[in-house]
């Protein structure tokens, strides 16, 4: 097994390894590269480099561009590190992507930030759901074809359910991805909507209730960094949360992708390059394969995938919120890099959104949003629209047959070619 070592990992921050294009130029306050400690002084810090590691997975290689993702610790975020507040301002701000640890977080803390009530923020026990969940998706993937269809609501309208390799375009050409994906609703497991129909095996008490803790505890996350985006933002107090209410009734969902390894000599995008269209995403990865545009590069840089965490990632209704304070970073997803890539990459998602009947629209009573608004000349014409409407139409968009055009999302004009 190939190990890291102190010099290729810093303690807050993950480095790209030498010779790759310096994306530290594109956002140099974002790189924290740790100096080579030299032989003598590495010992800790490689101990913590592998723990980061999956030891049970073909390493992720050391010479390809990485992304410049802050490293930040769920402990320190609940007990209101400044730092920690500090850097995850920087990193929604600047990147709109970060790496959360969510190791050694047992206990329910309850601070202001957190009103629901019925999620704990619990990184332990959301890291054990996430484990349990990649075993669920493997024996729900493992269905039959025909059985897996069953569950594709495309014709009814509603991005819930399956949706089979191929079915989604990565672009306006119409290629077709090369993922395949189930997406389970938030409202659904939680009793605020009727229950959708399921494969067996997620209908099981034990599936139902695995899904239900994952999405609390999820949310129980989504909160928090709501809440301290609120402060900063010097919005009226729980202005985000209230948009976000675990019981509101929303598109927010959790979502398994599979991708089979490609031919070597045939490589394309597994999941097509977009924004995400809701708030706060919360990913689990085991295998590269996600890659970011950083802001102002012109490479695709991987997401290294780490142990004990999962990476945090904005949203468009987080731009729009802000008129723009936040970022909403393009990604996408391709094969496995190095090693790797022989191997089916699985990753799970949570999807956090604003509540259905929310618009999207640039939120009213902050300084700092205002100012932000001034800045821009004022009165940017906004299109009316739903946090429901949006999602479907960014969703249904990227369906084969849907309508490319418009499923493009914040990032401009990108898509449209
Ligand atoms: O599979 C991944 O790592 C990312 C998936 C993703 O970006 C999405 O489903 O929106
Ligand atoms: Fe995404």
């Amino acid at each position: 097994m190939t190990q890291i070592t102190a010099s290729q990992l810093g303690t807050s921050a993950i480095a790209h390894p030498a010779g790759s294009k310096s994306v530290s130029a594109i956002v140099p306050e974002l790189h924290h590269l740790e100096r080579d400690a030299g032989p003598t002084k590495t010992t800790a810090l490689e101990e913590d480099a592998n723990d980061l590691i999956f030891q049970d997975l073909p390493p992720f290689p050391h010479d390809v561009p990485t992304a410049p993702l802050l490293r930040l610790s769920l402990r320190k975020l609940i007990d209101r590190d400044p730092q920690e507040e500090s850097n995850l301002w920087r990193a929604c701000c600047d990147l709109g992507f970060f790496h959360l640890d969510l190791r050694g977080c047992e206990q329910s803390k309850r601070d202001s930030f957190h009103q629901d009530g019925d999620g704990d923020l619990n990184g332990n026990g959301l890291l054990k759901d996430a484990e349990a969940l990649f075993h669920l998706g493997e024996d729900l993937f493992s269905l039959p074809s025909d059985v897996k269809q069953k569950y594709d609501f495309k014709d009814q309208g509603s991005y819930f359910g399956y949706k089979g390799l191929g079915s989604g375009v990565v672009d306006s050409k119409g290629t077709k991805d090369r993922n395949e994906f189930y997406n389970t609703s938030k409202d659904d497991h939680l009793g605020i909507s009727e229950r959708l129909p399921a494969p067996a095996i997620l209908q099981s008490e034990d599936s139902r209730a695995l899904l239900k803790s994952y999405m609390q505890r999820s949310h129980a996350i989504v909160n928090l960094i709501l809440g301290q985006l609120n402060s900063r933002l010097g919005l009226p107090s729980e202005t985000l949360q209230s948009l976000h209410r675990l019981r509101g009734v929303s598109g927010d969902q959790v979502r398994w992708v599979r991708s089979p390894p490609q031919p070597t000599d045939d490589r394309k995008m597994a999941l097509g390059e977009h924004t995400d269209f809701g708030s706060v995403t919360v990913l689990f990865n085991r295998l590269g394969g996600l890659q970011i545009l950083p802001p102002g590069g012109e490479e695709w840089c991987y997401v290294k995938p780490l142990k004990g965490h999962c990476v945090v990632n904005l949203g468009d209704a987080m731009v729009k919120f802000t008129a723009g304070i936040l970022r909403s970073n393009i990604h996408r997803v391709v094969n496995p890099p190095g090693q790797q890539g022989d191997s089916t990459r699985m990753s799970l998602v949570y999807f956090a959104r604003p509540e259905d009947e929310v618009l999207l629209k640039v939120l009213e009573g902050g300084d700092m949003i205002d100012e932000k608004r001034r800045q821009q000349g004022g009165g940017v014409d906004e299109e009316h629209i739903t946090a429901k409407e949006w999602i479907m139409r960014r969703a249904m968009g990227r369906r084969a047959g849907g309508d490319w055009a418009k499923s493009a999302g914040t990032e401009g004009d990108r898509l449209k070619q």
